[in-house]
């Protein structure tokens, strides 16, 4: 069975697209990590009232507010979600405990080309001209292979942590994918793969070091995800959704939710009924920022073709492609990636 990283093989990164810089030696933002000049307005006005739902997991209507949720955003976060908020916060120890480590430490877990997993500047940076503050950590698996090369002694305690954080995002995430296959009516033969153990998981670290000036910079640049669906950990404010007609929206992290987004996976499978939202995450000038991201797809060889119920105006939006094949058109058309597959 191919892997992400089989998806990736045909598109290697350049070495520059994969080494962050130390920001720990910064004191001021180097042109290559300039987005904006000192007077461009680009971060919008903070408007609570119009940002994503929260919705309780547990409630009876919870199917049908996350139906709208997902027609109209896309995303939303989930409270009373069963993952005790000790495994939320060990992973996020850990996260802190690894992107602590001095530079070089880090780089000896460095992603190589062609791989997928290991330390790095987020996969998607070849396509903006600018770096951005920010830096990953991908496990696919087990996270050994590369935690050995970081700690050779002292592996075990992080392994453990994610491994277990990883088994709980898995429960959830099936159980959020059912719920959206239901309000599909996707068939029984269609997601079979929901619950099997070698589906398309990842898990991301994410750490966006406090920024001198943070309104000159981006902390990860706009984009939609992959997956059919992501569930993402963070208590820190930063994360904005674009809305069509209302620009960029800022997400305020309820103290008990996680934030799900559905990726580009659940908006082909959906027929375009289900939004994939373009993202982005800002930064702060005293707060360093962690988040930790679970993308649950299914496997590299799984068809997704979209959902048609037989009316005339429900004709396909997309060809049928596997998801192997739409990774390797993301790694090579990033944002143009669902254009090419419209019909
Ligand atoms: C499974 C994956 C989704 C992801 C690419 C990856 O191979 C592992 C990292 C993921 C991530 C995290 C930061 C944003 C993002 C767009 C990126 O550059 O790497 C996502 C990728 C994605 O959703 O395509
Ligand atoms: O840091 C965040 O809140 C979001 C991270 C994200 O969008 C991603 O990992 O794809
Ligand atoms: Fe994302």
């Amino acid at each position: 069975m191919d892997t992400l990283s089989d998806a990736y093989k045909a598109h290697p990164l350049d070495l520059g697209d994969i080494i962050p810089i130390d920001f720990s030696s910064s004191p001021a933002i180097p042109d290559s990590h300039t987005w904006f000049q000192p007077n461009d307005d680009h971060f919008s006005s903070d408007d609570p009232a119009s940002s994503i739902p929260v919705i309780d997991l547990l409630d009876p209507k919870a199917k049908e507010l996350i139906s709208l949720a997902c027609e109209n955003w896309g995303a939303f976060q989930l409270t009373n979600h069963g993952i005790p908020l000790g495994v939320i916060q060990g992973a996020e120890e850990e996260a802190e405990r690894l992107f602590s480590l001095p530079t070089e430490q880090k780089l000896k877990a460095l992603r190589t080309p062609d791989g997928a997993a290991g330390y790095g500047r987020a996969r998607i940076s070849p396509f903006f001209p600018k770096g951005m503050w920010h830096e990953g950590f991908t496990i696919i698996g087990s996270a050994s292979h590369d935690v050995k090369k970081i700690w050779p002694d002292d592996h075990a305690r992080f392994c453990d942590i994610m491994e277990d954080y990883e088994k709980q995002m898995k429960v959830l995430a099936e159980r959020v994918t059912e719920m959206l296959f239901d309000l599909l009516n996707i068939s029984e033969e269609k997601r079979k793969w929901v619950g099997a153990n070698d589906t398309g998981t990842a898990l991301q670290l994410n750490f966006y070091p406090s920024c001198p000036e943070p309104n000159r910079t981006m902390g990860l640049a706009p984009h939609t995800d992959t997956s059919v669906i992501t569930v993402v950990q963070s208590q820190s404010t930063g994360l904005q959704i674009f809305k069509e007609g209302k620009g960029w929206i800022p997400v305020h992290p309820h103290p008990e939710a996680l934030i799900v987004h559905l990726g580009d996976l659940a908006h082909i499978m959906s027929n375009g009924s289900f939004c994939s939202p373009l993202h982005r995450v800002t930064l702060n000038e005293a707060c360093k920022r962690y988040s930790i991201a679970y993308f649950y797809s299914p496997p590299m060889d799984h068809v997704l073709s979209p959902l048609v119920t037989g009316d005339v105006d429900s004709a396909a939006q997309f060809r049928p492609v596997t998801v192997k094949e739409y990774i390797e058109i993301k790694a090579q058309h990033f944002g143009n990636s669902l254009s090419l597959i419209r019909i």
